[in-house]
């Protein structure tokens, strides 16, 4: 990293400093080595500086004929009214101003200076790093959703605000000195060297301070004060270097998935862990991701499909499905209003909030592609679960449930999520921990349905969508329906919807009940686990204390 730095300094003088800021951090240390190492290479080739200091020299005046009444010829560092970045810069051209005359090097900080705001060989090790990925990922069509991340970002909206605005020179030296609540006048010594003291609190890396060692204090032997700093070891700088590429391979897969769904208008996808050193949950190679549908992969089931004509398919002929009771698609829904019996209902509301009006077990028959209201499918009061997702969905890590799923933003009761994709299996071709990402389709929901002789499976294991992250809980608040569009009900293969099933707040895990017919046990048998169960994480007080995958 030294001789990159050493080449980046000789190949160009444009000074690189990071956004976002973390004073106490390794990186900013490198950082700060890298900026000393651009300062003595300007040493090295010195810029003609004649001009530059007639130019100073020039303002200085102008300055001192604007504020006549000063002695000192630098009014801003004087005035008490000024704001403090103000102040600050004020003190930086000062200082380069001074250093003009004696070592002819800070006029090239304020002249040359750029601030780059990505491209920076390490990240600093935080949530910040997923959220701003998140806003980087996003599909740009999000009427719906808001992005504003603030009630579970966890991190300081001037921090969000310095990763994305660039920050004047000044304004870093300003934080640094604030930092360190020493100002470059006061040690005596250059902003730079002030940045770095050690009296700034804690560090996050326990490196024993070495003044003596550290080289810049030798260049700086006798006009300044030593700068007692940490010295980065091998295993610091190479747990940096590894932390970068854990955050850009999840930054990659981020962006692949968000890809995927965006084809699809849905929202984006990140990967987040501040729980461990987990890069990524375990995907295998050729995993495809597919943010709704299903593909047909056994033979049985494809020629099945093949023999799906659209005169199988129920039409209707509603302009706007107004009403459930005229809309031909509702011809076979048994949803009824529970007051006049005869009277069908939507399974939505007009907002598209589902409302739990559906008897257990009870396919939601929904318009399809054949259906005249195909032209106003976005408002269509019967075309919900097959719309695009409109919230973004982070993957992260849990404590100890291996990856999980949250939205980063609120999601009301009633709100479909999405539905389980990837391929249809049968569910007895699975067994063991081939099952894990397997979702059968019979009957789960309603336990004294009698299981079907073809009983279908949905597995996720190498295809799939964020749906197969979702862990589960004895007290869940997401649960599962099923509903049809692009094939019928008598083929019993509707797609798993999973909807909201209480307010979830934004950065609330997404769970649901793996087994709900063990929630109907009697209390005898609590706190053993079953033959072919494993122990539950969830940490619900409801908690069965086993799941059954
Ligand atoms: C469909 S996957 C869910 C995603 C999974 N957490 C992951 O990291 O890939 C199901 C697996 O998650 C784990 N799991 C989910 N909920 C759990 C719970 N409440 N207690 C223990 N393990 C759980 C189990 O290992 C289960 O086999």
């Amino acid at each position: 990293m030294a001789t990159l730095r050493k080449s980046k300094a000789e190949k160009s003088l444009n000074i690189d400093v990071w956004s976002g800021l973390d004073l106490l951090s390794e990186n900013d240390y490198l950082r700060s080595q890298a900026f000393d190492e651009k300062l003595r290479e300007r040493k090295r080739k010195p810029l003609n500086l004649s001009e530059r200091m007639d130019a100073l020299l020039a303002k200085h005046k102008d300055d001192k004929n604007d504020k006549s009444g000063d002695p000192a010829g630098m009014p801003q560092l004087r005035t008490p009214s000024l704001p403090r970045r103000q102040t600050r810069s004020a003190t930086v051209e000062s200082d380069t101003h001074r250093s003009i005359r004696s070592e002819s090097v800070l006029s090239t900080i304020s002249s040359n200076s750029s601030i780059a705001t990505s491209s920076s060989p390490v990240r600093p090790p935080s949530s910040s790093t997923s959220y701003s990925t998140q806003s980087e990922v996003s599909s740009s069509k999000t009427p719906l959703v808001s992005r504003n991340r603030s009630s579970t970002s966890g991190t300081s909206s001037s921090r969000r605000q310095s990763t994305n605005t660039p920050t004047p020179l000044a304004d870093v030296y300003n934080s640094r000195a604030n930092s360190s609540k020493v100002t470059a006048r006061q040690a005596g010594s250059t902003p730079h060297s002030s940045a770095k003291n050690p009296t700034s609190g804690s560090r996050p890396f326990k490196t024993p301070l070495t003044p003596s060692t550290h080289p810049a204090s030798a260049s700086h032997k006798g006009k300044e004060r030593a700068r007692p700093d940490i010295l980065p070891t091998p295993r610091t700088i190479r747990l940096a270097f590894e932390h970068s590429q854990v955050s850009s391979k999840r930054e990659n897969m981020s962006r692949r998935w968000s890809k995927c769904a965006a084809i699809e208008n849905a929202e984006s996808i990140t990967f987040v862990n501040t729980v461990d050193n987990e890069e990524l949950p375990f995907l295998p190679d050729n995993f495809r991701y597919l943010e709704s549908g299903y593909n047909y992969s056994h033979k049985n089931i494809s020629e099945k499909i093949d023999l799906l004509d659209q005169a199988v398919f129920t039409r209707c002929e509603c302009r706007k499905c107004t009403s459930a009771t005229r809309c031909d698609c509702q011809d076979s829904s048994e949803i009824f209003d529970e007051e006049y019996k005869r009277r069908k209902l939507f399974a939505y509301s007009d907002e598209g909030l589902f409302l739990f009006n559906v008897p257990g077990g009870t396919e939601v028959i929904e318009c399809n592609e054949y259906c005249k209201c195909l032209d106003d499918e976005l408002s269509c009061p019967n075309r919900v679960a097959q719309r695009p997702r409109r919230f973004p969905v982070e993957i992260f890590k849990t404590r100890n449930c291996g990856w999980g799923v949250r939205s980063t933003i609120n999601i009301e009761a009633g709100r479909v999520l999405g539905h389980y994709s990837g391929p249809r299996a049968e569910a007895e071709t699975l067994k063991g921990p081939n099952k894990m990402f397997c979702f059968d389709i019979d009957g789960r929901e309603d336990p004294n349905e009698d299981e079907s002789d073809e009983a279908y499976s949905v597995d996720a294991r190498y295809c799939g969508n964020w749906t197969r992250f979702l862990n589960h809980s004895c007290s869940p608040n997401v649960m599962v329906y099923q509903a049809v569009w692009a094939t019928i009900p008598e083929m019993k293969m509707p797609n798993l919807v999973f909807v909201a099933s209480r307010d979830i707040p934004a950065g609330t895990e997404f769970t649901f009940d793996y087994d709900p017919s063990a929630a109907q046990l009697s209390s005898k048998g609590k706190g053993r686990i079953p033959k072919g169960a494993s122990e539950c994480m969830c940490g619900s007080e409801e908690c069965r204390g086993f799941v059954r995958v």
